[in-house]
């Protein structure tokens, strides 16, 4: 599949089978080439200012509007009640959870919150076939998908994005996109409303480092031209319900678009690292790969943020995460190997939940380690990928969370217990 690249850019493309789709010189010609139809993808009031504006010009076969109409369609586990169970603000952490049998029924979707999903999904059985005819778009907000195990075909109105474990995509909102998957998959979805993700400022690091803009890799445009006379199903996730409408051609049908609102996927690889090289332990808003803004300077709505292999060097200091406290919901989730606060309980497919306020820190077993380890430059995190989805916004868990899933660790809470006291009150400073 080809990309271009460059994160925010003013895109064009067309599909090299139809050259000269795209109009010269406006966006709605009385005529478009090749006899399409212009449509305008907005993702921010027309009227935002020019750094925040964000808009695509599609050029397709049909346009979106010819559909019968949405109708509600049964949401499964997904809810967009928050009251539904009572707030706990305990430690939470989930064991991996479990791909369903490709004998269980299809599962698209299966939401913790709305704002974090994990998703969990067997390869599509040719019986389901009919379930190819499907696509999905987000009203309510934008998608940050994290692939854990498998990697996914993603689809869009823009074009195609293969995206394996270690790399991200973001979907954002009204884009319609399908996924196929290819065996056994499972991975996480950040959900944010009201805000697009966007690179981090980097203040006095300088004009490179972290998510460099260049790796951000968007679709090229490609269109089919398919007659679906049994019905294509689009799904609308429209103030949490999901609604359905059919029409009888596929959505996938845009030949040619230009604009800077369009999907796109970045390799976690790529991410430029910076580290404490003195002493002390960095905050890890150091390892920020996007940020989706609030209107309050600095105070996100969501940070996705990762904890890549890296070189620990720090001197006569405790390095792993320290204890704390956070006005911030720091949800985790691990793609590959092992976190360095907790080597044993949190793991590839499963997740954490650190609620506003709830003290967490590293495990007796890591505290006890660090604190006599000797300090050599080490390789931190090795073959791992963790992440954190930190918000600015408490969350709720739903009930699928807290119970159905079955994967809430009800022992979570005894990784810390073993912690004792050293507290000596006649510890005197050590002579240097
Ligand atoms: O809680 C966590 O494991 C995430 C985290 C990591 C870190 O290095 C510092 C603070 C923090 O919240
Ligand atoms: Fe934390």
């Amino acid at each position: 599949l080809g990309y271009m690249r460059g994160f925010g850019n003013e895109f064009s493309s067309e599909d090299p089978r139809c050259p000269g789709s795209l109009p010269e010189g406006q966006n709605s010609p009385q005529v478009c080439p090749y006899g399409l139809y212009a449509e305008q993808l907005s993702g921010s009031a027309f009227t935002c200012p020019r750094p925040a504006n964000k808009r695509s010009w599609l050029y397709r076969i049909l346009p979106s509007v010819k559909h019968k109409p949405f109708t509600l369609v049964p949401c499964g586990d997904l809810t967009e009640n928050w009251d539904e169970v009572e707030p706990d603000p305990n430690q939470m952490r989930w064991l991996p959870f479990t791909v369903p049998k490709s004998t269980d029924k299809k599962v698209d979707f299966v939401a913790v919150r709305s704002s974090y999903h994990l998703w969990c999904r067997k390869q599509q059985i040719p019986k389901l076939v009919l379930s190819c005819f499907r696509c999905f778009n987000n009203s309510d907000g934008d998608f940050l998908i994290v692939p854990q195990q498998g990697e996914i075909l993603v689809t869009t109105e823009f074009g195609k994005m293969m995206v394996e474990p270690n790399e991200i995509c973001v979907i954002q909102q009204g884009m319609r996109f399908s996924v196929d998957v290819f065996g056994e998959t499972r991975g996480y979805i950040l959900e944010v409303y009201g805000a697009h993700f966007e690179l981090p400022d980097l203040g006095p690091i300088g004009a490179n480092g972290l998510a460099n803009p260049r790796d951000f890799l968007y679709p090229v445009a490609w269109y089919e031209d398919r007659k679906v006379p049994t019905g294509y199903t689009v799904i609308n996730k429209y103030q949490g319900k999901l609604f359905a409408c059919q029409q009888d051609f596929s959505p996938f049908n845009v030949v040619a678009w230009h604009g800077n609102y369009a999907p796109y996927k970045y390799n976690l690889k790529n991410f430029m690292v910076i580290n404490c090289v003195a002493f002390d332990h960095a905050d890890p808003s150091i390892f920020t790969v996007l940020t989706a803004k609030s209107t309050k300077p600095g105070v996100a709505v969501a940070d996705f943020v990762i904890f890549p292999p890296r070189w620990g060097v720090a001197d006569h200091t405790f390095r792993p995460p320290y204890y704390h406290r956070n006005c911030m919901s720091e949800f985790m989730g691990l793609i590959e190997g092992h976190y360095e606060a907790k080597e044993e309980g949190f793991l590839p497919g499963g997740a954490s939940l650190h609620s506003i306020m709830t003290p967490h820190g590293p495990d007796a077993d890591c505290f006890e380690k660090n604190c006599t380890a000797e300090l050599q430059p080490e390789r931190v995190a090795e073959e791992t990928m963790a992440f954190m989805f930190e918000s600015s916004f408490s969350m709720a868990v739903t009930k699928w969370g807290l119970q159905t899933c079955q994967k809430l660790d009800k022992t979570y809470h005894q990784c810390w217990e073993p912690l004792r006291s050293h507290f000596n009150p006649n510890w005197k400073p050590s002579k240097k």
